[in-house]
């Protein structure tokens, strides 16, 4: 079973993995993280953020293009090594994101990745998929609190955001309210696997 919790940063999607494989169990369920930028990858990309300030407004360029190719290819090569073999074993698969926000946080770059959509939409369909819902203004506050310092501004988060909304319906995503205790959304994740199983 695939289970898919996405959002936008500060949502609280780790922290919701990492509770429900404690409450499926840990020998039964993996929690893998499709989207994990490549850690020297992301620095070079800061470090273009960093020469130039306004490369969010030139997401036109190819260099952008190139780096929207990269997390896409990089995604499909790791949902072929850490999810599909672990489905096939009957393990439940919990995704900290997936290709959701990954369309979301190029179409906050101004890249449009609309044309993969068929191609992704082949790769294993999760089971449940929610959206964790948190405001913007709470998310980043989130993310400051955790002790990071976000390389993205709210207006950024906020595209990416009305891109998740917008297009859930279509995706399949399920809203849920990321402001509740991470227990109850243990308890209401967990209800819903359930009555999915069931059907
Ligand atoms: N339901 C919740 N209520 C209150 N605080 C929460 C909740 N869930 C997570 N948090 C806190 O918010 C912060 C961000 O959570 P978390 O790291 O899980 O978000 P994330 O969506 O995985 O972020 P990112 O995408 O940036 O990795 C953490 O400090 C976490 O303790
Ligand atoms: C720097 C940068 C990041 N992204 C995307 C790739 C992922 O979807 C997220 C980062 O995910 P994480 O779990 O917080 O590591 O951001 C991007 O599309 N383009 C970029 O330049």
């Amino acid at each position: 079973m695939l289970i898919v919790v996405d959002g936008i940063d500060g949502s609280g999607k780790s922290t919701l993995c990492a509770a429900l494989r404690q409450s499926v169990g840990e020998h039964a369920c993996r929690v893998v993280r499709p989207l994990h930028a490549d850690h020297r990858f992301a620095a070079a990309v800061r470090d273009l953020f960093a020469l130039e300030p306004d490369f969010a407004r030139l997401a036109s360029t190819e260099t952008q293009r190139a780096v929207a190719g990269h997390y896409i290819h990089q995604f499909a090569e790791r949902v072929a090594r850490d999810i599909k073999p672990y489905l096939s074993e009957g393990q439940v698969v919990v995704s900290d994101r997936y290709w959701y926000s990954l369309l979301a946080n190029q179409h906050a770059f101004g890249v449009d990745c609309s044309g993969w959509i068929a191609a992704l939409d082949e790769l294993p369909r999760p089971d449940l998929a929610i959206r964790l819902t948190v405001d913007v203004d709470t998310a980043i506050r989130r993310v400051r609190d955790r002790g990071d310092d976000p390389w993205y501004d709210a207006s950024f988060l906020r595209r990416v955001d009305n891109y998740l909304t917008a297009n859930s319906p279509d995706f399949g995503l399920v809203p849920v309210d990321g402001t509740q205790p991470v227990t109850e959304l243990v308890q209401l994740v967990s209800e819903r696997i359930a009555t999915r199983v069931r059907l």
